[in-house]
């Protein structure tokens, strides 16, 4: 583990830069490349280490797969062909990864095992794998079932009526997945909407899916075929410029080919509600996943109550808010945000200590947090906590600190931002 310092009171972040690829699209687009018949091919994959995590398990699943200069060819055998893994499945940091590989695999007649690092050993693996065994897959693991190592052999799926206790695409796509394997239709309800990524790969694979407000149906039984997939950029990753171009003074970024899927665009609505100045200039192009360019300047912020529905479309970019309400003037309450306790980290823990730490007048709730703003950031030694999103957030407050500030453990970034510092140091005059 290493520490960087970081930079520290900046005016002015101004120029243009286009956002890695979207984090969630790229991970379904190695799956359904996988499961589908024929060539896929991918443009504007993020190389991040969750997504390579999902090609090294799909490889081990007898998949071909060629990576050069962010883009993919995949050789699809459909479901059928994948292969009985001869080595474990290691899905590294990758919430995604785990949860929807054990729906692709909850339908295979094999045994596989999985495992990931120190983080993904604390997250809850029973949401998934409850219905999973609902459905008809064995599954084994740590602490009667609960965390990896997990062990899984499937095939013979019935399908499924499931009402989600919790509001998670990561549990709905992987039911969905585990569906297209059953014999008969499955059908899923979620609390609040949740990003539909998933859905929007069956169509664009050429399979059906119906969806009627927050009620999925899926059959079983369904032929997959190859196809091009173009990965927007990715809006969790655009969050950290949103917010630095409205939180620094004398800036103005332009942000290129953001993902701008409805189910993604909380962050958005919660600016706008707090003042930002921030314009959106919706590409025309025809695509499955709709972008757009963002520019985003120096704003007067106000602070607001983040709540109920919205939280599931903003979830990733809670820490990067909280910094953002830091900067506003009087109070943010953020409220119904329990799931951010079970990301790489505690995110309402992580957030509050390290935004305390740098003098951010915030405390945690049972359910989110309450930021009083505006405060002054002094500078000191923050923490990643080996979380990417808190690593990315507290480089972001760093730029606002009126001394040093160092940051351990900045490594952690590559998980969903590879180029973070590149393109951060690109708009520093
Ligand atoms: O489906 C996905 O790609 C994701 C769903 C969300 O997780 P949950 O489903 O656990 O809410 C999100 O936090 C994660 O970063 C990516
Ligand atoms: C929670 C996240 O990812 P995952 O669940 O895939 O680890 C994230 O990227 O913020």
């Amino acid at each position: 583990m290493t520490s960087l310092n970081l930079k520290t009171n900046i005016k002015g972040l101004n120029g243009k830069i286009t956002i890695p690829g979207d984090k969630s699209i790229s991970h379904r687009s190695v799956m359904f490349g996988s499961i589908a018949h024929g060539e896929t091919k991918v443009t504007n994959f993020l190389p991040g280490e969750d997504c390579l995590s999902t090609i090294s398990c799909f490889r081990k699943l007898g998949v071909t797969i060629d990576e050069t200069d962010n883009q993919l060819r995949i050789i699809g055998k459909g479901f059928d062909g994948l292969t009985e893994p001869t080595e474990v499945l290691d899905v590294g940091n990758s919430g995604t990864t785990i949860r929807l590989l054990m729906g692709i695999l909850a339908g295979r007649p094999f045994f596989s095992s999985l495992v990931g690092d120190e983080s993904i050993g604390k997250r809850p693996m029973t949401r998934v794998t409850n219905p999973l065994t609902e459905m008809g897959a064995r599954i084994d693991g740590r602490k009667n079932g609960s965390f990896t190592p997990i062990s899984l052999r499937g095939g013979g799926l019935q399908p499924i009526n499931y009402r989600l206790p919790v509001a998670s695409a990561q549990v709905k796509s992987a039911i969905i997945l585990a569906g297209l394997q059953a014999e008969g239709q499955s059908t899923i309800i979620e609390p609040e909407e949740t990003r539909d990524h998933t859905e929007r790969m069956i169509i664009r694979f050429g399979g059906e899916i119906h969806k009627d407000n927050q009620k999925i149906i899926v059959k079983g039984g369904q032929k997959l075929t190859g196809t091009t997939i173009q990965v927007p950029g990715d809006i969790s990753s655009a969050a950290f410029f949103l917010v630095a171009g409205a939180i620094i003074p004398e800036s103005e970024i332009v942000l290129k080919d953001v993902g701008l899927n409805p189910t993604r665009t909380g962050i958005i609505e919660v600016m706008k509600k707090m003042g930002a100045s921030l314009e959106i200039v919706q590409n025309d192009k025809e695509s499955f996943e709709p972008s757009g360019d963002l520019i985003i300047k120096t704003s007067k912020l106000k602070g607001i109550v983040i709540e109920g529905d919205l939280i599931p479309k903003l979830i990733d970019e809670i820490p990067i808010i909280a910094l953002l309400a830091t900067q506003a003037e009087g109070t943010t309450i953020i409220k119904d945000a329990e799931e951010l306790k079970v990301k790489e980290t505690n995110r309402i823990d992580t957030v509050v200590q390290e935004l305390k730490e740098l003098g951010a007048k915030i405390e945690a709730t049972e359910d989110g947090m309450i930021i009083y703003g505006k405060s002054v950031l002094s500078g000191g030694t923050v923490s990643s906590h080996g979380d990417h999103r808190i690593g990315m957030m507290l480089a972001i407050a760093a730029l606002l600190c009126q001394s040093e500030a160092k940051l351990e453990n900045p490594e952690a970034i590559s998980v969903s931002y590879p180029n973070f510092f590149e393109h951060l140091n690109s708009l520093i005059k």
